[in-house]
């Protein structure tokens, strides 16, 4: 099942992000099997699906961090399959991980300064205003490490866009929060996307969380995208119930 979003394709003809029946083995395991996916400019899809399916291998995958065992990614037209790690980066492509990582003894707007000393050239907002974007800048003089959690997540969010980025990867972006913070979240990820028009590929396990981000989604099994949609229709996808929203949802 694909939606109609999935081939808009840019205006330069090429796709923004588009991965070609990517394959990645461990030994016996395909952990990513066969994947295609299209990604347009500015545009934001979940990837869900239970563990082991193969989301991380995913973005491993598309941040040079591992090598295809064969299959394309295409960035702005171009092959990245072979491209360093670091060059990717440089690039646009950015991941933040589930565990924030910021410097704890560092305030908060010199953690903001020290990221954006890598925004490779792209006009970016700054850090004041990157701040304001992820209500931090009542906490600028604060040390990173006294912020709360949810408050840590939002910080290395603005320490993510202060590189410039075109694409964002974000890995369980609400795992730890509580509800308000999951809320607050979601607004955001919204304001991000209003004001920069960066692209976003986000693995969450939360289905309220991703219901209410109101994106695209791609369901993963066994490494397979199993299903593409809004979430009332993956959501009402008979696999997509069995194997893994019936089993979350009860
Ligand atoms: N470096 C590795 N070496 C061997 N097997 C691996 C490696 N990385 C992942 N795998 C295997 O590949 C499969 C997919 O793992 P992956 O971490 O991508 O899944 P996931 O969907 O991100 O899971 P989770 O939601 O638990 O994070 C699993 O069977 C995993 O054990």
């Amino acid at each position: 099942m694909q939606d109609a979003a999935e081939g808009n394709a840019t205006s330069g003809g090429a796709p923004f992000l588009e991965i070609i029946s990517l394959v990645k083995s461990f030994g016996g395991v395909r952990a990513v099997d066969h994947v295609d996916l299209v990604l347009d400019t500015g545009a934001m899809r979940c990837i869900i699906g239970p563990n082991g399916c193969g989301k991380t291998t995913l973005f491993n995958l598309i941040t040079g961090y591992l090598p295809p065992s064969s299959g394309d990614i295409r960035y702005r037209g171009q092959s990245i399959v072979g491209r360093p790690l670091h060059k990717i980066a440089a690039d646009g492509i950015v991941r933040k991980f589930q565990v924030p990582s910021v410097f704890p003894e560092m305030t908060v707007e010199d953690n903001i300064r020290a990221a954006a000393g890598v925004r490779h050239g792209r006009s970016v907002a700054s850090p004041a205003e990157l701040l304001d974007m992820v209500g931090l800048t009542k906490n600028r003089r604060h040390m990173a490490g006294t912020l709360s959690h949810g408050e840590k997540q939002w910080l290395e969010l603005a320490m993510v866009l202060s590189t410039a980025p075109r694409l964002i990867l974000l890995d369980e972006p609400a795992a730890g929060m509580t509800r308000t913070e999951k809320t607050e979240t979601v607004r955001l990820i919204h304001e991000i996307r209003r004001e920069t028009n960066v692209a976003a590929l986000v693995i969450e396990h939360d289905m309220a969380f991703v219901a209410a981000l109101d994106c695209p989604i791609s369901v993963m099994m066994l490494g397979r995208i199993v299903a593409s949609g809004d979430y009332d229709t993956v959501r009402r996808d008979p696999l997509v119930r069995e194997a893994y929203l019936g089993a979350v949802n009860g």
